[in-house]
């Protein structure tokens, strides 16, 4: 899943959970103003059917018209209160319709009372009637108080049940959705920081100067897409060095011929092309060189001058390439068995030169001119 899709989501089951919280405190508050309400009205009815017992006693006592007044303002209030609605459930329901229920026996037995003070009657028979009314009075003054004894209970017990009940729910749904969000939170928190650590491996390769490993990304997410481009740029950047070093390596290359060429070019400037030794250029330039060096020493040297007899029926007995090679091998016969010092060029056709050098005397000219004209004679075969 992207990784924005998951913040999104993270920020709306957040979203969710403060809502739940705030909806909960909401219904928590709410439910406590019904408790509340309930129990006031609870102790209003209980203050009424208070005073109607004092009004009653008074009543019994005085049996005076005020008393009777104030006796039906009393039972009116009762009436009023017990009329309200306040969401009552059903059993709390029954206990108000038993309330309204004495409190009406109360009223008849009033009216009962005042019919019968009307009669006129004995005085005993009237002790026993007053005994009598008292009693029944007490019993449904007591029968109401018990009565709302139960609407307390009942009251208290369904309050504490249901507090119980939506704490239950309101913890259990808090909880769930809180372990959720953490959960989801933990996974988000631990993706991002796998995919950022594989960027950082890579990018450190990159510095260590390695174009070839790649970021593996399993998931596809915007870390796994920038991975991508990285591994993408990481290959063209190793495309681009490679051709790079083949660049360089035909650079090295050319420029290893160039000087082979320039070398050979030199080479081909001063030496002789059949034979190698030196040619005509190249000697009298090398002697000038060794005579002016001869000249600040006391050193002596000698040139030869060496032109084959009748080369040219060898050529034309044996052919040019014979011709050739007899130039070659009386080229190399020069060259090996002269002194390093010495120096020996071509000076053309069949025409060699020969440069003693730091020589004692006519001796060593002699000498040599007879090792020279002996190799020279040496069989070709
Ligand atoms: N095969 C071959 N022949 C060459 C080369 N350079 C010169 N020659 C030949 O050498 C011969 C030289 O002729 P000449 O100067 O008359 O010398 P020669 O035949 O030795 O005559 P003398 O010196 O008078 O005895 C010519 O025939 C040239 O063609 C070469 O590089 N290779």
């Amino acid at each position: 899943m992207m990784l924005s899709k998951r913040l999104k989501l993270t920020a709306t089951l957040c979203t969710l959970l403060t809502f739940i919280v705030g909806l909960s405190l909401i219904q928590i508050h709410n439910y406590q103003q019904q408790i509340y309400r309930q129990l006031n009205y609870s102790m209003k009815l209980q203050i009424n059917i208070d005073s109607l017992r004092s009004q009653l006693w008074l009543y019994q006592e005085y049996t005076d018209g005020q008393g009777l007044s104030e006796l039906n303002k009393r039972q009116t209030e009762l009436a009023q209160n017990l009329a309200e609605d306040i969401n009552w459930a059903i059993q709390q329901k029954l206990i108000i319709a038993n309330l309204n229920q004495l409190n009406s026996n109360i009223r008849k037995l009033i009216n009962t009372q005042n019919s019968y003070h009307s009669k006129q009657v004995d005085v005993s028979s009237t002790l026993i009637a007053e005994q009598l009314f008292k009693a029944k009075y007490s019993m449904t003054i007591e029968e109401m108080t018990e009565e709302m004894f139960r609407l307390h209970q009942l009251s208290i017990k369904q309050a504490s049940q249901t507090q119980q009940k939506l704490l239950y729910l309101v913890g259990a749904v808090l909880l769930l959705l809180a372990i959720l969000v953490t959960a989801w939170s933990f996974i988000t928190l631990i993706r991002f920081k796998k995919g950022l650590a594989s960027l950082k491996q890579g990018m450190n390769a990159l510095a260590a100067g390695d174009l070839t490993s790649q970021i593996n990304f399993t998931d596809t997410d915007e870390l796994s897409a920038l991975a991508d481009n990285f591994n993408k740029m990481k290959q063209s950047l190793a495309q681009i060095t490679i051709k790079k070093e083949e660049l360089k390596q035909e650079v090295d290359s050319q420029t290893h011929k160039l000087i082979e060429q320039q070398d050979r070019l030199i080479f081909l400037a001063e030496h002789d092309e059949l034979t190698g030794i030196y040619n005509r250029r190249a000697f009298i330039k090398k002697i000038d060189t060794a005579i002016a060096r001869d000249l600040r020493g006391e050193d002596q040297a000698a040139l030869l001058f060496l032109d084959l007899n009748k080369f040219k029926d060898i050529n034309d007995s044996l052919g040019h390439s014979i011709g050739d090679d007899v130039i070659m091998i009386i080229a190399s016969r020069l060259v090996n068995n002269l002194r390093a010092t010495d120096m020996v060029g071509r000076f053309g056709g069949d025409e060699f030169i020969v440069w003693l050098d730091m020589i004692t005397g006519p001796i060593d000219i002699y000498s040599s001119e007879f090792k020279l004209q002996f190799l020279i004679s040496e069989s070709y075969h």
